[in-house]
């Protein structure tokens, strides 16, 4: 059976400490990116809401607008840094997630990741599915909904000497519907940009992230910016790589930080090999969620 993932990668994930300046967070996205880099990683990922601070009265003023594509310098300095970024890192780079604001309606906000590729091409935008609307009495209330639009479609990335990953942000990780889809149209790897907090992290970021790769068999990674107790959203860190068998490989604490981990062809088909769910499932008692036909690309 040939490999998911054609040859080994190195995938580094940046636990980023970002402030109210814009310009300090890309400028400091640009050492970290550069420094995992220079550890030997391949594929690059940066954390949901990397160039701003994360909370629903932030995203207006830090929103950017991404059409046409390429947008000009002043309407998307994020994309351009990124792309450049990519470029003279000579990796495939998943730009976390930033506000975007739609290019034909002004009040329209999305939260959307960018992926481009080392040549600083565009691959592949995907805008946030499922808001973050949660009210735990006493603890946490979050209402993304009331400032930001969903997004419409799974994303699929393809790259050419590695095969294909898929990227959702934070909360979509709570719908195993989305990475099953995912896992089944080919992903090896599901990548989560995700900034969880002090109380759900604890409950539930291993649980997911270990979850969706035992539903799946791949390999799951989840960029989470660093803590900052003086902010006004506390992120959880403990950014994860976890393996096709749920292992976590390496995790990160709370504070700023890069974790390069090696992601090895023929794992996915060793795991599938010892415990073949792919090969049991009943699509006769239950339907086949990636063919379905409402999936989109
Ligand atoms: N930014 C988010 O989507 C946070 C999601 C989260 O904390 C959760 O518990 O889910």
């Amino acid at each position: 059976m040939a490999s998911l993932l054609k040859k080994s990668l190195k995938l580094a994930l940046v636990q980023l400490a970002s402030g109210s300046s814009k310009t300090h967070n890309l400028a400091n996205a640009r050492t970290k990116v550069l420094e995992a880099a220079r550890a030997g990683a391949n594929l690059v990922v940066l954390p949901e809401c990397f160039n701003s601070p994360y909370g629903t009265k932030y995203f207006d003023s830090y929103a950017e607008t991404l059409l046409p594509s390429p947008p000009s310098e002043a309407q998307s300095p994020t994309f351009h840094t990124l792309s450049q970024l990519a470029k003279e890192a000579g990796v495939y780079l998943v730009g976390g997630s930033i506000p975007e604001r739609d290019a034909s309606d002004a009040k329209t906000l999305f939260n959307t990741s960018l992926t481009f590729a080392p040549s600083g091409a565009l691959l592949a935008t995907h805008r946030k599915v499922h808001l973050f609307d949660i009210d735990i009495p006493g603890k946490i209330k979050f209402k993304e909904s009331e400032v930001l639009s969903p997004g419409n479609k799974i994303t699929l990335v393809d790259l050419p000497e590695y095969g294909t990953i898929a990227i959702a942000i934070c909360y979509d990780i709570r719908f195993p519907e989305l990475a099953t889809i995912a896992a089944r149209k080919g992903a090896f790897l599901l990548v989560y940009p995700g900034a969880f907090n002090l109380t759900t992290g604890a409950l539930h970021w291993e649980l997911l992230a270990r979850a969706r790769a035992t539903d799946n068999q791949v390999y799951v990674g989840l960029c989470s910016p660093a803590r900052d107790m003086k902010a006004d959203y506390n992120a959880w860190g403990h950014s994860m790589v976890v393996d096709p068998n749920a292992e976590v490989l390496q995790q990160l604490g709370e504070d700023e930080g890069v974790v390069v981990q090696e992601l090895k062809a023929g794992r996915i088909e060793e795991v599938r090999k010892g415990i073949p769910l792919y090969t049991q499932r009943r699509f006769d008692v239950y339907p086949d969620v990636s063919e379905g036909g409402r999936f989109k690309e």
